[in-house]
């Protein structure tokens, strides 16, 4: 009975034309509310130009500007160039006061400098980042951000960003491409706020981070230990005379006007005596720095990935992060070329995208010519420190 009238009632529709029309109508509209419906859902999991604001202070960090409507826009984030660092002291606070005007006004450049660094870096990732597909976007938008479960604490000019890059590459790894510096400058921020930051994994995937000023920031390993003691650090170290050279040689491309790499070394020239205020050479004292971290992690959670064959052979160097991680070896010698002009490892396909990939113009810079004797001085200081720190980790890295 019911099923006749409503067959009947269906026949009166679509006997008639207008009515036929109001029902196509109906079912387009409520279609095009579904799709729309679809499209929101979809849009909000997709990466946005707009991402959440932060609770916390304005920083003025390289990680994001609010907005008035308490929204970060990633553009101005992008294209904003880094403000003046107010807390020059940051990462020294244990030096005693003799650091002369110049030094301090010097120490001020840098932290500008490496802030101008973070920024041309995050615009260069952002230049090569692949437009994302559909499927990409789809997947971007399942799972959900977590704080870091590994973290490239160092050192400065190591090869920091090589190792991250490179890692990336690996399908369990996601990382954030800008150096978030969340426990030396921007901690008071709170850990939802670096959370936020972090890209969405998977189950099974580990998110990643890297800033390297944290390996000489006295607060670092508590922090870090707050957030979880079982965060797996990493430091690429390297030579520390050629890592205080690249360093001066950073400063000097946005600074050309700053004294010369030996005035800066020492104290006094004549005596030899080294200023060891210098953050370029105070940055190197590794064994020193190391103590510090060994107050809050024990040794096997740390991992020291040699700067040096990171450029001979980056695959043996990525093989023993990988078994550190607990990850399958997937990057491996097939993933890298020698790229002549460049002077570096490259990557055959950088993550998400089929093109070769070598790093930008600001690592692997040209370093100025530094006198045999200031280099052989410079060598002499760093040997003792340079041994127990071979001691510490169980590893000569052959500096000497
Ligand atoms: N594959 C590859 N390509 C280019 N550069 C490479 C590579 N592997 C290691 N390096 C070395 O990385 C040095 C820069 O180190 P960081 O990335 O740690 O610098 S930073 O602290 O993030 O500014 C950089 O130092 P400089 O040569 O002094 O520029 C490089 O020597």
């Amino acid at each position: 009975m019911e099923y006749s009238l409503l067959c009947h009632s269906l026949h009166a529709c679509w006997s008639s034309p207008v009515k036929k029309k109001l029902v196509l109508l109906s079912i387009m509209f409520l279609l095009w509310v579904y799709m729309l419906y679809s499209c929101v859902g979809y849009c909000a999991t997709m990466p946005s130009l707009v991402v959440e604001s932060y609770r916390g202070k304005e920083t003025g960090s390289a990680v994001g500007r609010r907005t008035e409507s308490g929204r970060t826009d990633l553009v101005s984030r992008l294209l904003a160039k880094p403000q003046p660092w107010e807390d020059i002291e940051g990462d020294y606070e244990e030096q005693p006061s003799i650091r002369t005007a110049a030094s301090r006004d010097l120490l001020n450049n840098e932290l500008d400098a490496d802030r101008a660094e973070d920024w041309e870096e995050m615009r260069a990732e952002q230049q090569r980042a692949p437009e994302p597909s559909a499927m990409s976007s789809f997947s971007n938008g399942s799972g959900s951000k977590k704080l870091p479960q590994a973290i490239i604490i160092g050192v400065k000019k190591g090869g920091t960003r090589a190792l991250l890059e490179f890692l990336r590459v690996h399908p369990d790894i996601r990382a954030v491409g800008a150096e978030p510096h969340f426990f030396d400058r921007n901690y008071d921020n709170g850990l939802d706020w670096y959370r936020e930051l972090m890209p969405k994994t998977l189950e099974g995937q580990i998110t990643m981070e890297k800033t390297p000023s944290y390996f000489v920031t006295r607060e670092a390993p508590a922090r870090i230990s707050s957030m979880s003691r079982d965060t797996k650090l990493i430091v690429v170290v390297r030579d520390p005379v050629t890592r205080a050279i690249s360093d001066y040689t950073q400063t000097l491309s946005k600074k050309p006007d700053i004294p010369s790499f030996e005035s800066l070394t020492f104290k006094n020239r004549t005596t030899g005596l080294i200023d060891t205020s210098w953050s370029a050479i105070q940055i190197g004292i590794y064994a020193k720095h190391l103590d510090n971290w060994l107050q809050y992690f024990p040794m096997d959670q740390i991992l020291f990935v040699s700067g040096e064959r990171l450029i001979s052979d980056p695959a043996g160097e990525l093989g023993r992060v990988q078994d550190f991680l607990g990850l399958k070896r997937i990057i491996t010698d097939k993933h890298f070329y020698f790229n002549q002009t460049k002077g570096f490892p490259c990557l055959k396909k950088a993550e998400g995208s089929s093109k070769p990939h070598c790093l930008g113009k600001t690592k692997g810079r040209t370093h100025p010519n530094i006198h045999p004797e200031v280099v052989q001085r410079l060598r002499d200081f760093y040997r003792p420190f340079n041994m127990k720190f071979y001691q510490m980790t169980g590893h000569n890295f052959g500096w000497d």
